[in-house]
């Protein structure tokens, strides 16, 4: 048998090169400039994006930003960067390359380097398929290899949301956070929303994709004999449209108005660490649950660069 080059892309969404309005600017532009994320028509979209959605955002944005940035930068691009060094340590014949659908490290230039490779294996970094990113992954990717004379063979990872490894690895994880903190009142599962209409005109299956994943990891707790009240709620609502529902700030509130005094929050939708899960979960929504009476709140950390993440990481790719 012709032994086959075999290149792997690892591809996660995009964050700013600093923290300063002159880098957030440009990324948020690119971002949701993209379709497969805001589907309006450009002549609307453009200038409204430009002149009144990004200035009214970016003061605050940039605030945000700022009170999670680590020394070596954006903490999305930390955790992605340090998966993929773990990874091609573990696998030192495989090319392994990190790049960002929007930002960098850039994809044409990630792309670039596995030109020459027989196949090249494309893993977008988003555990529940939807259109709005694991489309955008794929289909950019396709944009900018048309020219290529010589093509590789692509190979995309379309989900994993049911994946044994993935399931096990979250499991483990809010095991080690209940040796850690005691069984909460309530464990919430918190996704990153899209907007309705996308389930309805696009046939997006995300929300099924999370409601599965939710549903395997309370099975595989309930198999080992923990027994954990479990919600499932979506955060990171944007704009005037209408998003999946539960959104995940009034469900906190509610869970402490309740009488829950203690939950653990996990957002199996973030491969890594980001500043939706560090800022928006760990510092405001916590905010809001103690406001509203609740007493202990703790964020279980996404898989990032356990060796839990690697090992499932190989097993997607057939390593
Ligand atoms: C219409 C807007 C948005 C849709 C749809 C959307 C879907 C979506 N996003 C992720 C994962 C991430 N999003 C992140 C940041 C982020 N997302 C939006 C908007 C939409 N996302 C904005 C405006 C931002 C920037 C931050 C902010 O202004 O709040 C990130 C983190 C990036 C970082 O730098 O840390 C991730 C990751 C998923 C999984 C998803 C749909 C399934
Ligand atoms: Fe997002
Ligand atoms: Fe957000």
């Amino acid at each position: 048998m012709i032994k086959q080059n075999i290149g792997i892309l690892l591809v996660n969404l995009g964050t700013p090169d600093a923290p300063t309005p002159q880098a957030i600017k440009p990324y948020l532009s690119e971002f949701l400039s993209d379709r497969h994320v805001v589907d309006v028509s450009p002549i609307i979209w453009w200038p409204l994006l430009r002149f009144i959605i990004i200035p009214k955002r970016i003061k605050h944005i940039t605030q945000r930003y700022a009170s999670i940035w680590t020394e070596q930068g954006s903490p999305l691009l930390k955790y992605s960067r340090s998966l993929c060094e773990k990874l091609s340590q573990k696998y030192p014949d495989k090319q392994i390359e990190l790049a960002m659908t929007y930002g960098n490290p850039d994809l044409q230039q990630a792309l670039e380097k596995l030109k020459q490779c027989d196949v090249i294996k494309v893993l977008p970094l988003y555990p529940q398929f939807s259109t709005t990113t694991t489309d955008a992954v794929i289909d950019k990717v396709k944009a900018l290899t048309t020219t290529w004379s010589q093509k590789p063979e692509f190979e995309f990872v379309r989900d994993y949301a049911d994946h044994i490894a993935y399931i096990n690895g979250l499991c483990q994880h809010i095991e080690q956070a209940f040796t850690l903190h005691g069984k909460p009142d309530t464990l919430l599962f918190s996704y990153h929303g899209i907007p309705e209409s996308y389930i309805r005109d696009r046939k997006d299956n995300y929300v099924d994709r999370c409601e599965l994943t939710t549903l395997l990891v309370n099975s595989a707790l309930q198999a080992k004999g923990v027994q954990v009240d479990v919600q499932m709620s979506y955060q990171s609502r944007f704009g005037k449209a209408k998003w999946v529902e539960p959104d995940t700030t009034p469900t906190l509130i509610e869970l402490a108005k309740q009488g829950k005094q203690h939950i653990q929050v996990i957002c199996p939708g973030f491969a890594v660490d980001c500043i939706e899960t560090l800022d928006e979960i760990d510092e405001l929504n916590r905010q809001e649950f103690l406001q509203a009476g609740g007493k202990q709140f703790y964020y279980i950390p996404a898989l990032n660069d356990s060796p839990e993440q690697v090992s499932l990481m190989a097993e997607l790719l057939n390593l």
